[in-house]
């Protein structure tokens, strides 16, 4: 069983959330008066652009000077970890996205500063950061998304890997997905989380796009389909239509199918387009997931916990007695704190037969002190409570 309620995605709730008037700001604001009523001459267009970049170029690489100052500031670190604050990156994004009067998408200037700060962060020493493998996967594009370029992506053959190498302090970090907006909860994710000491302190939402893939780039020639089973089952429509005889073959992951489909003509992979650059595969068809707004959440695995960000999501393993009114108990001092709930799910807690254990999602960061106060208060109930972390909430 799980619900799930978003908290501040979208940019509008996010600028009512801070405060700020829903609304983009005036028109007389923007810096359009730049930019002359009557068209130029190419050369003199290009000469103002070319004069902006230098502009550009000077104003990255100070910042990037100022990035190294605030390493400094922090004193003598041992490793680029120890400089990373996901709280920090993620108010500075906050900030880039309301001050965005256009004409570039909130979604670009995100990835245009993310870039930025990974590459400042990786002046100390690029971040490693463990992903479900091999190259091509959503899971790749999630630790880019969150991560930026700079960061050295360390591909791993399964979930519980990642793990495991975080873990042992081979990675830094690590990306899994943990559920999908059609398909629910990825259970193995959340089931690590039972006996691993890891922190969560991040998560990314990704549009996920599916692409069928092949040698041949020809519909008619394919009779076997590779992908990972989620992924099957979100173009379960599509592959009913298209290609109802083809035999639909589950595999680790879409970048495993891309891999295979490359070694036949009559097979075919679902997977992301990236997938098939990096396999040498043409699309046949895509997208061809069967709801349009398919979106993937990928939890960032930590060894540690980082401070409030001010838009933060809290996760928390609640194991309950087995005592009449032991759930309700639970989830009152959250109502009572006023502090909502995003989403919960129940697993068994291989404690024992019938034993459950709730993975809760809350609003805040347990340094704030509604979540502060609730939490003491659960701690009464609850045969036992574990932080698996305080994250800021993902933008975009
Ligand atoms: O503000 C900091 O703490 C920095 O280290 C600077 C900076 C940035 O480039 O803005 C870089 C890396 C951190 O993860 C957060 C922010």
């Amino acid at each position: 069983m799980a619900t799930r309620k978003p908290v501040g995605g979208k940019p509008a709730a996010r600028k009512a959330a801070a405060g700020k008037p829903a609304a983009r700001k005036p028109a007389a604001r923007k810096p359009a008066a730049a930019v002359p009523a009557a068209p130029l001459v190419l050369s003199e267009v290009r000469e103002r652009i070319d004069g902006i970049d230098r502009q550009i170029q000077g104003l990255i690489a100070e910042r990037a000077r100022w990035a190294q100052q605030v390493g400094k500031a922090k004193g003598p670190l041992k490793a680029a970890v120890d400089y990373y604050r996901p709280e920090r990156e993620s108010q500075v994004l906050r900030q880039v996205l309301d001050r965005n009067d256009g004409p570039l998408s909130d979604e670009v200037l995100l990835r245009l500063f993310r870039e930025i700060m990974s590459a400042c962060l990786a002046q100390q020493e690029p971040l490693k950061v463990g992903f479900l493998g091999p190259e091509g996967t959503f899971s790749q594009q999630a630790l880019h998304k969150h991560f930026g370029h700079s960061a050295k992506g360390l591909p791993l053959a399964s979930i519980e890997e990642v793990f495991q190498e975080v873990e042992a302090g081979h990675a830094d970090f690590g990306v899994v997905p943990v559920e999908n907006s059609g398909q629910g909860t990825i259970q193995s994710t959340l089931d690590m989380f039972l006996t691993s000491p890891l922190k969560i302190c991040g998560e990314v939402e990704l549009a996920v796009h599916q692409h069928l893939l092949s040698r041949t780039g020809r519909l008619e020639d394919i009779e076997r389909v590779y992908s990972h089973p989620m992924s099957l089952a979100q173009c379960k429509a599509w592959l009913r239509q298209h290609l109802p005889k083809a035999e639909k073959i589950p595999v680790a992951s879409n970048a495993e199918a891309a891999r295979r489909a490359r070694t036949a003509d009559d097979a075919a992979a679902i997977a992301g387009e990236s997938a098939g650059h990096v396999y040498g595969l043409k699309v046949v068809a895509g997208p061809i997931e069967d709801r349009p707004d398919n979106t993937t959440r990928f939890l960032v695995l930590g060894r540690e916990l980082f401070s409030p960000s001010g838009h933060d999501r809290t996760s928390l393993l609640v194991y309950v007695r087995d005592q009449p009114g032991a759930l309700y108990n639970v989830l009152s001092p959250f109502a009572r704190h006023g502090v909502s709930m995003n989403r919960i799910e129940s697993r068994p807690s291989h404690t024992g037969r019938w034993q459950y254990a709730f993975f809760i999602d809350v609003s805040g960061h347990v340094q704030d002190a509604p979540v502060a106060r609730a939490l003491s208060e659960l701690g009464d109930y609850a045969a036992d409570v574990k932080v698996l972390g305080s994250y800021p909430v993902a933008l975009l």
